[in-house]
């Protein structure tokens, strides 16, 4: 698209009142692996996250990145296994999950945060005991229930104007490794820093009122419709956590709550810098919410 110089000027003006808003703001996104696998979208992700810190935002990148993990576990010989969306975990599904997290996908996505102009600085939950974690169930291994997020690297981080990208493997007092699903981890970190603002990428547009029909996106939900969809079935599968997620991070004080579509080219832009969105919006109580900014 070709636009002249003052149409340019005026889309920047705006979103001027959009900049002011999230100004030294805090804003958590999780970046989830379906939504990495394109890499047009992957470099425009990084472009929006780099653009939003360079106008003073404070993101903070929480990645997960399942696919990988599954296709290095296989290469490995080892077939994987999910319960209720979470990975069956043994000692050494733990040690690969925090090779391909914290090694592979954490330092390339630093690495492409840089490769755009920003400055962003790795860490896993094993760092500075971000995220401690214990046992979830037996019957799951070494996948982690959170226990307590510890945000002094992140925020000393935020202060120093890197970006943050976290791997979410968990630690516990006694060495143990434990596999941590993003979206948890997403949703506890924001609601330890108070987020202004949690995005969930995903690659569906959202929460769907039929999942088999794409036009059927719910634009905003509150609590109790959570509560209803759950009830009445009509979120099912990988929505399930994340919609658990949603409700979690506002519970512990997070604003607002994104499901953002990650097909979308620039899906974060557009939905933090103009009053269109890309997603379902999830909020505490609809009848507050006037505007979807
Ligand atoms: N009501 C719903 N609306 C949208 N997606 C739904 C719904 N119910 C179930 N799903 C499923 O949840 C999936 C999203 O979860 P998941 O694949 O785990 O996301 P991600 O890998 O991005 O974290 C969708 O692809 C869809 O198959
Ligand atoms: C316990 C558990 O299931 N952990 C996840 C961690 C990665 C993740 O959550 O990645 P996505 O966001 O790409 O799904 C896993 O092993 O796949």
């Amino acid at each position: 698209m070709n636009l002249t110089n003052s149409q340019r000027a005026e889309v920047l003006t705006q979103a001027l009142p959009y900049i002011q808003k999230y100004y030294n703001k805090v804003v958590v996104i999780k970046y989830g692996g379906n939504a990495m696998v394109n890499e047009t979208l992957k470099q425009q992700v990084m472009e929006d996250i780099v653009l939003l810190s360079l106008i003073g935002v404070k993101v903070v990148l929480v990645h997960g990145g399942g696919p990988e993990i599954t296709d290095m576990l296989r290469r490995m010989g080892k077939e994987s296994r999910f319960v209720d969306g979470l990975r069956v975990t043994d000692k050494e599904t733990a040690e690969i999950v925090q090779m391909v997290l914290a090694g592979k996908i954490n330092k390339s996505l630093v690495n492409y945060l840089e490769a755009k102009g920003g400055v962003a600085i790795g860490l896993s939950g094993i760092d500075g005991h971000l995220i401690e974690a214990q046992m979830k169930d037996d019957r799951l291994g070494y996948v982690g229930k959170i226990t307590a997020v510890n945000i002094n690297p992140i925020t000393d981080l935020l202060e120093k104007g890197y970006i943050p990208v976290v791997s979410t493997v968990g630690c516990d007092m006694e060495g143990n490794v434990y596999n941590i699903n993003a979206d948890t981890a997403a949703a506890y970190i924001a609601g330890a820093m108070g987020a202004e603002r949690l995005i969930t990428m995903t690659d569906i547009a959202g929460i769907l009122a039929d999942k088999d029909d794409p036009d059927s996106l719910i634009p905003c939900i509150d609590i109790n419709d959570a509560v209803e969809l759950f009830r009445s079935g009509v979120i099912s599968g990988g929505m399930i956590p994340k919609v658990e997620c949603c409700i979690e991070a506002i519970n512990h004080g997070v604003k607002k709550v994104i499901i953002l579509d990650g097909r979308v080219p620039h899906a974060i832009l557009i939905e933090m810098l103009t009053d269109e969105g890309a997603g379902t919006m999830v909020v505490e109580d609809k009848n507050n919410e006037h505007q979807r900014a």
